[in-house]
């Protein structure tokens, strides 16, 4: 870390004690144009972080930090098609993946822009096949269901952004299924017609243990039941390995390819959103595309103290080194987003939850925190409860629609969305406000209850506020809006890995589990467990394996 970078955090510890104390509520009371000064929109999206901690100059210093650790510099290099990825070196190029732009971009001599086009027009054109019934299955039936297996970046993407966009579906019926666990498969398999059913396998390196074992219980089910030259018409495949899709069977006009600057994290873009793609179609899908451009468009453009990836960045970057919270939570008041916090669990923890720099020393900060969520309303009826009055604070990112889909059918949807907004608000109201204990023994007294009781209750009725919450809004939950919202947090990952000196895009902490599982699999099926196991291990591997 550079000096500058450690006196840009002394600089915010030193602000952080100053003003520990400090009630978010008079910030508010000292400054009413504090909703203006602390909130920055690109155009229908506004991020509104004036419920957090921040003054004017805590922002100040934000911005020094996010200079001196070079994140305009990074970000261009990403952009240009650098080897940032230094561990596996490769470029990080999903921004490629939505950008129309003919300008060549060269990535290891090759110009990358034809290759990305001839595989959205591929996958167009196979889509509307199967969308219109052109493209049957074996036996002539329509394709009314389609499975896409995968797990990881290959399937927390494109299941995501399909419920998203529940309301533009008008392809066939969409099923994921990740987990090794036969009864994920199974379950799904089972009320389908084999003869209208079609399989992606979609895996960056065809050999994922997960996908692999799923894919080859999938093609037995479709061959028990049609017989093994149907395979070629129920089956189709992603990924950057096409010697690999080759070796299981799939007709190479039915493989989608992307390529190694793409983490699979970052994939939804590419071929691995076909299954969005067969849902929605390629038109809603390329406005999916032409959001997360945008986004791109104003992160590589406006000033950091305008740029809302950066923004957002530098709020989490406050939340977890200088207030040291260790999680926080993502809260979509959008039901259609409700896979949401999964997505941004693998987009934010496989990135974010590194302990070494870029160079392989140990962090000098904390990095990724703990991310998780649930839609809204139905957090506040289950966690909410520790999030106003646990004893660690817990910042919440709430994500709300100024419109809902359905509102305009029915007066009393349209009632309903208001009702969610009004959650929405009142929860981060509630948050910051808090209840002071005074004011929870005048409700009780004003209530009928006698002083005693209004004494002996009113502790537990009191919350304290100044709980930090940002607040996503955005217009309508559209293609092109969804797209935005994926981008901007893509880059607000980018932004904060830059500032902690990691390498957002490379996974190593993945490995030990899975080659330890692949050893582990003849034990399990012999009932031996190898004399390199622990006690504990070993005598686990006994008792599942006794009978
Ligand atoms: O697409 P693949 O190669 O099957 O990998 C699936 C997922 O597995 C991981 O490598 C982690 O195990 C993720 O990064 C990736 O998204």
């Amino acid at each position: 870390m550079s000096d500058k970078i450690d006196d840009a955090f002394m600089a915010l510890a030193a602000d952080h004690a100053a003003r520990k104390s400090q009630h978010v509520a008079d910030l508010f009371a000292a400054d009413p144009n504090r909703f203006a000064d602390f909130s920055v929109r690109l155009d229908d999206l506004l991020l509104d972080f004036s419920k957090c901690s921040l003054t004017g100059d805590t922002l100040a210093i934000l911005i020094e930090l996010a200079q001196a650790a070079g994140v305009e510099e990074k970000r261009d290099a990403m952009f240009a098609g650098v080897h940032i990825n230094v561990t596996e070196d490769r470029a990080v190029l999903h921004t490629a993946l939505r950008d129309t732009s003919t300008t060549p971009l060269n990535v290891d001599g090759q110009d990358v822009r034809a290759d990305v086009a001839q595989v959205l027009a591929d996958m167009a054109r196979f889509a509307e096949g199967i969308r219109s019934g052109k493209l049957a299955g074996w036996t002539g039936k329509p394709i009314t269901d389609v499975v896409n297996i995968g797990i990881g970046g290959s399937d927390l993407g494109p299941a995501m952004a399909t419920l998203a966009l529940a309301p533009y579906h008008d392809g066939p019926r969409s099923h994921y299924v990740s987990n090794v666990d036969g009864a994920h498969l199974f379950d799904t398999i089972s009320p389908l017609d084999p003869a209208s059913t079609l399989f992606i396998v979609a895996s960056k390196t065809f050999t994922t243990q997960e996908t692999m074992s799923n894919a080859a219980s999938a093609r037995a089910w479709l061959v028990e039941a049609l017989g093994e030259p149907a395979v070629g018409h129920h089956f189709a495949a992603v990924s950057t390995a096409l010697d690999k899709v080759a070796a299981f069977g799939i007709a190479p006009d039915r493989v989608f390819g992307f390529w190694d600057w793409v983490g699979g994290r970052y994939s939804v873009w590419s071929a691995i959103g076909l299954p969005v793609m067969l849902a929605v179609g390629p038109a809603n899908f390329r406005r999916f595309l032409d959001g997360g451009h945008a986004m791109d468009e104003h992160f590589r453009s406006a000033p950091l103290a305008q740029n809302l990836p950066v923004l957002l960045a530098l709020v989490g970057v406050w939340h977890r080194d200088v207030c040291g919270y260790a999680t926080r939570a993502v809260i979509p008041y959008d039901q259609h987003l409700s896979r949401l916090p999964a997505y941004f669990q693998q987009l934010d923890m496989e990135s974010n939850g590194k302990r070494v720099t870029l160079e392989g020393k140990p962090v000098a900060y904390d990095t990724g925190p703990v991310m998780w969520g649930e839609p809204g309303t139905n957090g506040q009826h289950a966690f909410f409860q520790l999030i106003h009055q646990g004893t660690s604070p817990i910042p919440v990112e709430f994500l709300i629609a100024a419109h809902g889909h359905n509102e305009d059918k029915d007066p009393l949807l349209k009632r309903q969305h208001a009702m969610l907004i009004a959650n929405c608000l009142a929860q981060s109201e509630a948050l910051m406000r808090g209840r002071t204990e005074a004011e929870a023994k005048a409700q009780l007294l004003a209530a009928g209850r006698d002083e005693d009781t209004a004494d002996r209750i009113a502790p537990h009725r009191v919350f304290p506020g100044s709980r930090p919450s940002v607040t996503l809004a955005y217009d309508k939950l559209d293609p092109f809006a969804l797209g935005r919202i994926i981008a901007l947090y893509e880059h607000r990952v980018f932004v904060e890995g830059a500032i902690w000196g990691i390498n957002s895009f490379d996974q190593w902490g993945v490995e030990l589990g899975k080659e330890l599982a692949s050893t582990l699999l003849p034990a399990v099926e012999s009932g031996t467990a190898p004399d390199s196991l622990s006690g504990s291990s070993a005598g686990l591997l006994q008792h599942l394996t006794a009978k």
